[in-house]
């Protein structure tokens, strides 16, 4: 093509056709397919200097993003559903329900690493109860989802307010953050512990006892006032 052919053409076309076009900004919640989380961790292999190719990590892709739907499933769920279904035949029952010691699995927003750890759940009903499992659950939504411990237990107390609207709500987690104890300042032991409470276990110091005496905690009386 001569330059003079060039320069026509060049000049022919709208005005700024010649500027590379910013790409369009990719949505930022748009879900990539399967195959391009695939290829995002045939990436970071490579990145760390293995083979994708190699007969062990041929299938090790498909196996990561499996994992990945089963450790981040709480994405698909909704918490407020989880505490639908209420029973108010509990012959006046009006005292402290606690569900303790519920395990969970979740991952740091920060470095994706787990954090393992116990989920104590305690409310006061308001003439209502929900089905003990559902408090597991409810932890267990939160948990399946990229977190930072605090607002995990913000947001299990929280719901719990919002839709059973009980007397007060108190949540404790204890947990083990492996970013803390595999990596960085390694210290294995470590457990962080976290509080949310709510209405009267918030305002009476005897509902706040009780609940840290059920949960084997008694004497630590410096939970959230
Ligand atoms: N408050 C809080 N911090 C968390 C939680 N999970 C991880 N972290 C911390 O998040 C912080 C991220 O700090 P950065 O300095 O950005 O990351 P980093 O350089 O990898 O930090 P180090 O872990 O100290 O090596 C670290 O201090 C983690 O310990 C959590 O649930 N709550
Ligand atoms: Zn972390």
């Amino acid at each position: 093509m001569s330059s003079d052919r060039s320069l026509v053409e060049l000049l022919a076309r709208p005005q700024g056709a010649h500027i590379t076009k910013t790409p369009p900004r990719l949505d930022p919640r748009a879900k990539p397919s399967a195959q391009e989380a695939q290829d995002a961790v045939r990436t970071l292999l490579r990145w760390i200097g293995e083979d994708p190719s190699r007969e062990g990590l041929q299938d090790t892709p498909t196996r990561v993003t499996k994992a990945f739907l089963e450790h981040f499933a709480g994405y698909t769920q909704e918490p407020h559903e989880i505490l639908a279904r209420t029973f108010s035949e509990v012959e006046g029952y009006d005292d402290v329900v606690v569900l303790k010691d519920i395990s969970f699995e979740s991952h740091c927003e920060h470095h994706m690493a787990p954090i393992i750890g116990r989920a104590h759940v305690a409310y006061m009903p308001n003439s209502r109860v929900v089905g003990i499992s559902k408090l597991a659950r409810l932890v267990e939504v939160f948990a399946k989802r990229l977190q930072i411990q605090e607002r995990m237990t913000a947001q299990i107390a929280d719901t719990i307010q919002e839709v059973l609207q009980p007397r007060g709500v108190a949540v404790m987690i204890e947990a083990t953050h492996h970013c803390m104890t595999t990596r960085g300042i390694h210290k294995p032991g470590s457990l962080m512990v976290t509080s949310r409470v709510s209405g009267i276990f918030k305002t009476n110091p005897d509902t706040r006892r009780e609940f840290l005496s059920i949960i084997g905690k008694s004497g630590a009386e410096s939970l959230a006032r």
